[in-house]
């Protein structure tokens, strides 16, 4: 029999059948959706491929790779019950990013699902991302129910940071502030929630919007460090509905940190209450707003496939220009 997987076991020194422990071990991928919001794992227990924005862009390429909204790549120390676990974040453009509502709880589950052990036991434990720490909770393992805190988001237009129409910084704070897209004169709310969103409200949100003008806001010039876009229509106090367009990402079915934004800034407007449903086209999760002004995301994982790269994409993998340094 085969020892205990490195990182964790169902109990300390547990032992695994040989297929389980190389099927744990010993793979490439394992890939993950939340509502139709998909990612990556890579695991550097798993696999030595280097992560950089060049092998993000292929591994998440829809045709020429595996396909994704983006990559996590962890756990980037050995896990250690009580010790907050890093890992990194990208985009599938193969950018960084602070934080994902949907992809850190994709991980906590890929945490459960390799290793076992505390982390599948629903004992909160804690996520490291540049944008700081998130605390995270498997409630349902069967049901593919994960929790995760999202801290208190931020609405200063220096936290974005947004600028002012002549690009100088724009200062204080971002609830309904005016911005001109083309002909469109907009009203919207700007927040961090560890990375950039901004909330139109709108009475239709519809796929054809987000897609249109969706991509005009994210890149806007006024955001330097780009941003996402929510469309927001309120049905009522309980129920948002929102579509989603992803600074490096694009269209998105759903997104957990967009759902959090879309509800803080609905709360801050005083449209809705402590606690909501938010309605995406992939689905919907539940978001609940503290008094003290911190977010929590509940909603449904799931792990989609696990594999390896085949020698032609790992070929190419290895020979992407970071990969060659
Ligand atoms: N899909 C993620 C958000 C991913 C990061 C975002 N595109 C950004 O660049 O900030 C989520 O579920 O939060």
């Amino acid at each position: 029999m085969y020892g205990a997987v490195p990182g964790r076991t169902a109990r300390p020194g547990a032992a695994l059948s040989p297929a389980t422990y190389l099927r744990r071990v010993m793979t490439d991928f394992f890939k993950y959706q939340a509502l139709g919001n998909d990612y990556v794992v890579i695991d550097p227990r798993s696999t030595g491929l280097p992560v950089t924005p060049e092998t993000v862009r292929l591994v998440c390429d829809r045709h020429f790779g595996i396909g994704a909204d983006g990559v996590v790549h962890g756990p980037l120390a050995d896990p250690r019950p009580g010790v907050p676990v890093p890992l990194a974040l990208f985009n599938s453009d193969g950018s960084v990013c602070g934080r994902s509502g949907n992809g850190l709880r994709m991980f906590a589950l890929h945490l459960a699902d390799r290793d076992a052990g505390s982390w599948a036991t629903g004992e909160p434990f804690t996520l490291r991302t540049t944008a700081g720490d998130s605390p995270v909770r498997i409630l349902d393992r069967a049901a593919g129910t994960v929790q995760v805190g999202l801290g208190r988001p931020v609405f200063e237009a220096a936290a974005l940071p947004l600028l002012n129409e002549d690009g100088t910084p724009a200062e204080g704070s971002t609830l309904s502030v005016p911005l001109t897209v083309g002909e469109q004169k907009l009203t919207v709310t700007a927040l961090d929630n560890g990375n950039p969103h901004t909330v139109v409200p709108v009475d239709e949100p519809t796929p054809e919007l987000a897609r249109d003008l969706g991509p005009r806001i994210a890149g806007h010039a006024r955001f330097p460090h780009r941003t996402n876009v929510q469309f927001l229509r309120v049905v009522s106090r309980g129920v948002l509905e929102i579509e989603v367009y992803e600074r490096g990402a694009g269209y998105a079915l759903a997104s957990g940190s967009s759902a959090c934004a879309a509800a803080s800034a609905a709360r801050q407007l005083g449209l809705c209450d402590e606690r909501v449903e938010v309605r995406m086209p992939g689905g919907s999760v539940t978001v609940t707003l503290a008094a003290d002004g911190s977010v929590t995301l509940t909603g449904e994982v799931r792990q989609v496939a696990t594999g390896d790269f085949a020698p032609a994409l790992r070929a190419l993998l290895d020979r992407t220009p970071e990969a060659a340094r």
